[in-house]
């Protein structure tokens, strides 16, 4: 694109994110940027802009020739991908934030942007203002990238906020995040990990190179955390909140899930509180770096937006050099977690499936465990996410090897010594 030539812009949603989009560019007039026609899906509802702005009719925008850039923020997976593709076999760069949609359809996308050669950018989609995409794609090299963990669901971590210092109740704490704009349409999505895994096969994706679908990733939410579990975490001085976190083991493949976690009070994600997202990444020579910002929110997002938009000026594009000039790395499940679980009857709890078990306390109300189990056989099961069960990884959570030293700790548990 011409550095001098005005972005006429097509914007499908008028939400959340795309109000937010549209106050942000009448606030930067330097971008020499404008929305022409905004698609939208309710005709009947009252908006903060002219009224001529809008259409329903997406072939308005999609064949509009002065139409260079699609923004694209609405809140359907399969109209936006339908969107997304006609757009750029159109010929049109495309932004988006719609984290569902690119995730469900990564392999394609890839796809497309190889055969059309356009940029298609999506910082919004993942931890929303953190420019952690691009940094993923430009800075760290592959073999250096040591590990990522991240908050990268803001309404999870605002209603975990909101519980845990505040004292608000779960429900509470869901409706806040919902009036301000935090939550999906549907917030069950963020409330039980969706979201936040969609996320994470996005980051994989520029991090490692990785191409997997969501359901290949072990993720849960924190539907099934209690305030039991907040004192137990207090007491042994740690935070609770929903890490997503990609390792490299010692044999080069990538451990990868979604789990709320305990954390320690020092660490830097315990210092990401409400709708803020956190990303600390360790990798060689540069040892830690923490990401920080707002991860959810109107204005927050749409400033991703209008990075990326004010990006392709400069004809930037993602090159996925992970993907295609490295060689991508590899999931493996093949290692062990120490996890906390609570449960209210011990017949929720498959103790067989664990390797060993560290703490046992027996409560009135509420009972719960440490031990050690092989990541796999969290995969192939559900019990722990059954209603009752909260499944809490601990901070040291991944253990590449076991010895025969805990081993042997297992089997007098087991014959009831420990
Ligand atoms: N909210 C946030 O903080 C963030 C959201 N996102 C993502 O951005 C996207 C938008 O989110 P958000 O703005 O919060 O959602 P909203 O629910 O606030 O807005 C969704 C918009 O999409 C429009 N829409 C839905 N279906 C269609 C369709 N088929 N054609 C045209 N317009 C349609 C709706 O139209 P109408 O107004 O007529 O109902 C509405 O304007 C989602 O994918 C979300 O996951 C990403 C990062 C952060
Ligand atoms: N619902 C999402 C919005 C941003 O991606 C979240 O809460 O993080």
């Amino acid at each position: 694109m011409n550095e001098h030539k005005e972005i006429i812009i097509g914007m499908f949603g008028f939400g959340v994110v795309g109000e937010g989009l549209y106050k942000i560019l009448q606030q930067t007039p330097s971008l020499n940027a404008r929305i022409k026609k905004s698609c939208i899906k309710h005709p009947g509802k009252k908006r903060n802009a002219p009224e001529e702005l809008f259409t329903t009719d997406k072939d308005v925008l999609l064949f509009d020739d002065e139409i260079n850039v699609i923004v694209e923020v609405i809140d359907d997976s399969v109209a936006a991908f339908d969107i997304v593709t006609t757009a750029l076999k159109n010929g049109k760069a495309v932004v988006s934030a719609s984290k569902k949609m690119i995730a469900e359809n990564l392999e394609e996308l890839l796809q497309l942007q190889k055969e059309t050669g356009l940029p298609f950018l999506c910082e919004a989609a993942a931890c929303a203002s953190i420019p952690v995409i691009r940094n993923l794609e430009e800075y760290y090299d592959n073999d250096l990238l040591h590990s990522i963990r991240a908050v990268v669901n803001g309404s999870t971590n605002f209603i975990l906020t909101k519980m845990f210092d505040d004292k608000l109740d779960f429900q509470d704490a869901l409706i806040l995040a919902q009036q301000l704009g935090y939550a999906e349409s549907n917030p069950s999505l963020d409330v039980e990990g969706y979201d936040a895994v969609n996320k994470w096969v996005i980051l994989l994706n520029h991090a490692y190179g990785i191409v997997e679908k969501s359901d290949k990733i072990l993720f849960t939410g924190i539907q099934n955390i209690q305030l039991r579990d907040a004192s137990v975490a207090k007491e042994k001085g740690f935070d609770i909140k929903l890490v997503a976190q990609a390792k490299t083991l010692l044999n080069g493949k990538v451990a990868a899930y979604v789990l709320p976690q305990f954390v320690k009070l020092d660490d830097q994600l315990a210092f990401v509180k409400n709708e803020f997202n956190g990303v600390v990444i360790e990798s060689g020579f540069a040892d830690r770096q923490f990401f920080y910002g707002k991860g959810a929110g109107s204005l927050a997002t749409g400033s991703a937006v209008m990075s990326d938009i004010s990006a392709l000026r400069y004809d930037y594009k993602y090159e996925y050099k992970k993907l295609y000039h490295h060689k991508p790395k590899e999931l493996t499940n093949d290692f062990y977690v120490r996890v906390y679980i609570s449960f209210n009857e011990v017949k929720s709890i498959r103790k067989d499936d664990f390797e060993w078990i560290e703490e046992w306390h027996a409560g009135l109300e509420r009972s719960y465990l440490i031990g050690v189990i092989h990541f796999q056989k969290l995969q192939n099961t559900n019990w722990w996410k059954e209603d009752g069960v909260s499944l809490i990884l601990t901070a040291d959570g991944i253990i590449e090897e076991i010895d025969s030293r805990n081993a042997k700790k297992r089997s007098l548990e087991l014959a009831g010594i420990l």
